[in-house]
């Protein structure tokens, strides 16, 4: 089923929680809405299971506008970040209890529960209790009364943030593969977690104080931010965003001076976003910096430099111990693509790929 937003607007007393949400998911699409906290990412899923009435704006599912139906009507499955099982329920009688609900024949009953337990790995668990069982198998339970209906939307709150790191990671492999390449079903994700976000995503929506910034893939996402906040919200450690000036053909960062050839643009005050990846530590040539820390990563770097006009984060692939003693001088360069932002309006300009330092 496809999923529309159309000028959704919802307002809690003076919190404008979304701003005027306009969106289409495809059918079988695992989408993901990514926002920091507060950001609205939960209200709008809230007014697409019709848990919440928008003030303003149409929900449509497969084309049809369904502001008017009930949650129940809506044949979409809510899974939320606390997984409430039934307590006094085995996992296979939770399992089968949306199905119990609907009076479905007794073997029928059986033999979905059996193959959605197959799906996810806990057959073994079936004669469970909750409290017999630990979190993340708790949580595939959970799942599987949420699948065991076949629902044509599946909506999932931060299912996974309660796990450990480890769980997770695995977890969230699983889900897209079960949920998008088993079973096909329209998936809108919601997490705060930009990694989450990037590996399970086939696109996403960029929310931030209740307005969708950018929906695009991943990798779209990660090379053409629409914006400084998309810019530092995508990608880790986040993108470095410095101020600089454009001038005659020449982009100045601190004391670095660099030969662009943009003739359309006009001299400006601009941001400008390098990714720490794409900036190299050196003795001679870039911005110079004083090195204020050095974060070790198992076989990766992270540096920490100031110069006069900012901070500066510099991913390195190795370690070069002469290049970072604590309070040492270095220079720090780009070698990837360099971003330009306007000042006031925080809009991405442009790319640049080519370039050469003066
Ligand atoms: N029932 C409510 N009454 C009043 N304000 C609310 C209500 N629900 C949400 N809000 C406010 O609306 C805004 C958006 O909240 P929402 O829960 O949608 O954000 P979120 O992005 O899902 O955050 P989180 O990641 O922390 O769950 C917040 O400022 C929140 O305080």
């Amino acid at each position: 089923m496809s999923v529309e937003l159309r000028n959704i607007t919802k307002k809690f007393g003076d919190v404008v929680a979304v701003k005027n949400a306009n969106l289409k998911i495809n059918r079988g699409e695992f989408f993901v809405f990514l926002g920091p906290s507060g950001s609205g990412k939960s209200t709008l899923l809230r007014i697409i299971a019709g848990l919440d009435d928008p003030d303003e704006g149409e929900v449509l599912i497969d084309g049809i506008r369904v502001n008017e139906l009930d949650p129940s009507q809506r044949d979409i499955a809510f899974v939320f970040q606390n997984y409430a099982l039934y307590p006094h329920m085995t996992a296979y009688d939770n399992i089968a209890f949306p199905l119990r609900m609907r009076k479905v024949p007794k073997e029928q009953i059986h033999a979905s529960v059996l193959e959605v337990a197959n799906m996810l790995g806990i057959t073994h668990l079936l004669s469970k209790y909750p409290y017999q069982m630990s979190g993340g198998e708790q949580q595939r339970v959970a799942l599987a009364r949420a699948i065991v209906r076949r629902p044509k939307v599946f909506l999932l709150d931060e299912p996974l943030s309660n796990l450990d790191a480890k769980l997770r990671v695995r977890l969230r492999f699983e889900l897209r593969k079960l949920l998008h390449d088993q079973l096909q079903t329209t998936t809108i994700y919601v997490t705060h977690d930009q990694t989450e976000a990037m590996t399970m995503a086939d696109r996403i929506a960029v929310i931030n104080k209740g307005e969708i910034l950018q929906v695009d893939s991943p990798s779209r996402l990660y090379e053409y931010p629409a914006n400084t906040f998309v810019a530092g919200f995508i990608g880790t450690p986040p993108m470095n965003l410095l101020s600089g000036k454009i001038r005659e053909q020449t982009l100045e960062i601190g004391n670095l001076k660099i030969r662009v050839n943009l003739p359309d643009i006009k001299s400006q005050e601009v941001i400008i976003g390098i990714r720490p990846q794409d900036l190299e530590i050196n003795r001679d040539r870039g911005i110079e910096v004083k090195i204020v820390g050095v974060e070790k990563l198992g076989a990766e770097y992270i540096v920490h430099g100031v110069f006069p006009d900012g901070e500066i984060t510099v991913h390195m692939g190795k370690y070069l111990p002469e290049l970072l003693h604590s309070e040492s001088k270095a220079f720090v360069k780009p070698v990837g693509p360099i971003y330009l932002f306007d000042k006031a309006t925080e809009q991405l300009i442009t790319v640049i790929k080519e370039y050469t330092l003066m």
